[in-house]
């Protein structure tokens, strides 16, 4: 995996447009949409009962964000991994603010037995996952750096068979084999609501398109964290840094990503 090859998959989203169904959540569903757009995918946003198997039989991909929960939500998104497993397409889930409920740490137990391609969340929410959380998590935000959720990654991919993603300051990928490092990013990033849950739906584009699914997550979060890392040196604060990222994940040039790109693998 190098340099060229995550971003020829980034060129990839951008010809081939794939369909990717979301499950949002309230704070995030028009940023998350936009932040599909942008990248040059299609969103369509739907949790109806009535329609989740049709929605996820044409879509090519679908995420689940149980950003905000609810009685009916989460039996759409039953619906739609069950429906997502037995059709055999690649699916995401984003664990937003496991650990703080039973509720959601229910959602999520049920969810995972369904074996998502990919897991995102940060490192708090990666650790409260893998029940290995030592730290209380904060709301939605991270109280743990996402080298000290390596273990409990690891522990999800070896249960679940999922790659997991965890972000922060340091994107890490894993799967079984290898652990990818993305040093990019911004610390305003997390000034911005649901920047990860764009992430999540970003990821949802590149599984849709790209078979090997650690270099698909790998270029979906070298995307986001070299846009967010530009459009923040533009940006004067939150509201304008969303903006700016909005229009770097249009432009991004291949330039721009491989002079920036910071990576390792081991
Ligand atoms: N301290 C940081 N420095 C640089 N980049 C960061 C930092 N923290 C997060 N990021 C970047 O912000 C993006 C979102 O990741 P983050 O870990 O904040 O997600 P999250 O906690 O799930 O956010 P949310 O729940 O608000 O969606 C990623 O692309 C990540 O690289
Ligand atoms: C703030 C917040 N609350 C539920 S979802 C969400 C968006 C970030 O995950
Ligand atoms: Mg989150």
């Amino acid at each position: 995996m190098d340099s060229t090859t995550l971003w020829n998959h980034i060129e990839s989203i951008r010809e081939k447009s794939p369909l990717v169904h979301n499950i949002a959540n309230f704070v995030v569903m028009n940023n998350t949409a936009n932040a599909l757009l942008a990248t040059g995918a299609s969103p369509i946003m739907a949790h109806a009962h009535s329609e989740i198997p049709e929605m996820v039989n044409i879509c090519q991909a679908s995420v689940i964000n149980i950003g905000t929960l609810d009685e009916y939500w989460q039996q759409s998104m039953f619906l739609a991994a069950d429906k997502a497993s037995s059709l055999g397409k690649p699916f995401v889930v984003d664990p937003v603010g496991a650990g703080a409920t039973s509720f959601r740490d229910q959602t999520l137990s049920e969810l995972l037995n369904y074996r998502p391609t990919v897991v995102r969340g940060n490192a708090s929410e990666i650790m409260a996952l893998a029940k290995l959380n030592t730290t209380p998590t904060k709301g939605v935000d991270s109280t743990a750096e996402s080298n000290e959720a390596i273990e409990a990654g690891l522990s999800i991919n070896e249960a679940f068979g999922s790659v997991v993603c965890i972000s922060g300051k340091t994107d890490i990928v894993l799967d079984g084999k290898k652990k990818v490092f993305l040093k990019n990013g911004h610390e305003l990033m997390t000034k911005v609501t649901g920047l990860g849950c764009s992430a999540t739906a970003i990821i949802g584009a590149f599984i849709a398109v790209i078979d090997n699914k650690l270099e698909a997550v790998s270029a979906a979060m070298s995307l986001m964290a070299v846009a967010g890392e530009l459009a923040a040196k533009n940006a004067d604060g939150p509201g304008s840094l969303q903006m700016h990222l909005l229009d770097k994940l249009h432009n991004l040039t291949a330039e721009e990503f491989s002079s920036l790109l910071k990576f390792s693998v081991e």
